[in-house]
């Protein structure tokens, strides 16, 4: 069966298709580049995915109780933070009928023409505020089947509006203003956790610099193909996920993915990459992801606590694990990262102590070797900048595979520059391709990395995604 989405348009280009009433956007059409190349694995594992983690829940209404009660509370706030980076509250105080009322809302605005959300504003939000999939993206793995309304706050205010727009302006402002108040309490409570005021964050997080967004993830006619949103974590301090009953949402904890069990009753917390810098990695930014479904659509509402740009993040822990920074610098380093890899490299580029920033073929990046050093002069950036950029600008890197007894083969792979730490690599390479392998010292040609099996097209892909090696350095030989 054919779905009524833009799968038909792809699929039988003689038929025309009536877009114009169609509320979704053109996701097929428009990359079919990407549709036509290979599956990505990665994606289609993630379809697969049924290991349901039951979240920590918190009943907010313990912070009312007796002294004891809400200390306890406050320790379990905390403990989340900390284990999981992730929590869903219940008892938060936002009336159940305004959640409902946005959800509506939400629902009545997505499924408008995807024309007139593209080409109207629709709302008088800021003027880009609808966006749907990756426009840069260059790989499957890098495309969201999802729609977004992204709302700066300062932007919903319902004096603008239209009789149109109105009703969901106004449910809009209310539900901010109750996602505001509901912040500053959790963020009162996740301060005190690590014995620091939150005062900071909030006169830092104000109603000009926090937004919410509307998502739509449309049925998705290749669910293994690409995903609703591509794994990230949050570049704000907190995030409060307001989900529907759809299950999608995935989260990594101890190197695995869960996913989440739908529970539209509650509110999803979720620690963002400026909290865990804040509070010195104690709360962890949690990588997460939204699965497609195929066959229904899914809604979520996302309050994104993000401070000003000129705000400065700085633990007051010694030794510091990141360096300060302004959160304007990194969303700058974050935009630079993504547009050099493809992907986000996150906190990791704030280090005090930089490990090898390896990004991972399926991951965003091996954050395994965080308290590993490097030598002082590799920086990946610099590097790539440069005109003599990668290893061997002169020398090419080279990618062998040897025949051993019986069917086996070996790909060694020779020729990275000496600044690299091998033994890094290697285990990024081992983990990633799930195969055996050593370094070896060859009087020769110096170290050399050996893996069992024939890894070359691996490898290869592997070096020019992690920036270690210009594609057009690296010679793959045959037998
Ligand atoms: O839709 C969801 O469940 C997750 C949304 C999300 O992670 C985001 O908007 O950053
Ligand atoms: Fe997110």
């Amino acid at each position: 069966m054919v779905m009524e989405t833009q799968a038909a348009v792809v699929h039988s280009e003689s038929t025309p298709i009536p877009m114009e009433n169609s509320s979704y956007p053109p996701f097929l059409t428009t990359h079919r580049n990407l549709f036509e190349g290979c599956c990505e694995a990665e994606v289609a594992a993630a379809a697969e995915e049924h290991h349901y983690c039951d979240l920590p829940l918190i009943d907010l209404g313990r912070l009312h109780g007796d002294e004891l009660e809400a200390e306890r509370c406050k320790r379990d706030i905390s403990a989340a933070a900390a284990d999981w980076g992730f929590f869903q509250i219940v008892n938060h105080g936002v009336p159940a009928k305004l959640t409902a009322r946005l959800r509506e809302e939400q629902a009545k605005l997505f499924r408008q023409p995807f024309k007139k959300k593209s080409g109207e504003n629709l709302l008088d939000f800021a003027d880009d505020s609808y966006r749907w999939g990756t426009p840069s993206a260059t790989c499957l793995r890098q495309l969201s089947w999802s729609e977004a309304y992204h709302i700066p706050l300062f932007s919903s205010s319902s004096d603008k509006s239209t009789p149109r727009s109105s009703n969901c302006k106004h449910v809009i402002e209310k539900y901010s203003s109750a996602m505001s108040e509901l912040a500053n309490r959790l963020l009162d409570t996740l301060a005190e956790g690590i014995g620091r005021d939150s005062t900071h964050i909030k006169d830092n997080c104000t109603r000009s610099t926090c937004y919410l967004r509307l998502n739509r993830y449309p049925p998705c006619p290749v669910p293994s193909q690409v995903f609703g949103l591509v794994p990230h974590t949050d570049s704000d301090f907190l995030t409060i996920l307001c989900p529907d009953r759809v299950t999608g949402l995935q989260l990594k904890k101890d190197s695995k993915w869960f996913t989440v069990k739908p529970n539209p009753n509650t509110l999803i917390i979720n620690i963002g990459d400026l909290f865990q810098a804040w509070s010195n990695g104690l709360y962890k930014s949690v990588e997460h992801r939204v699965v497609s479904n195929k066959y229904q659509e899914r809604f979520s509402v996302a309050y994104f606590v993000c401070p000003s740009k000129e705000t400065m993040i700085q633990s007051n822990v010694e030794p510091a694990k990141y360096r300060k920074f302004s959160f304007g610098e990194y969303r700058q380093q974050v935009q630079q990262d993504v547009s050099l890899t493809g992907y986000k490299v996150g906190l990791a580029s704030i280090l005090t102590e930089q490990p090898v920033k390896l990004v991972n073929l399926k991951d965003q990046v091996f954050m395994s070797d965080l308290d590993d050093q490097i030598p002082a002069a590799f920086d990946p950036f610099a590097e790539a900048n440069a005109d003599d950029s990668g290893a061997g600008t002169k020398e090419y890197v080279h990618i062998r595979i040897q025949q051993r007894n019986g069917r086996k083969s070996l790909t060694t792979v020779q020729g990275l520059r000496k600044e690299f730490s091998y033994s890094k690599i290697l285990k990024d390479l081992k983990k990633e391709f799930c195969c055996n392998g050593t370094v070896v010292q060859d009087p020769e040609l110096g170290q050399v990395i050996q893996l069992q099996g024939d890894q070359r097209k691996n490898v290869s892909t592997f070096l020019v995604q992690a920036g270690i090696v210009k594609k057009e350095h690296i010679k793959i030989h045959g037998f």
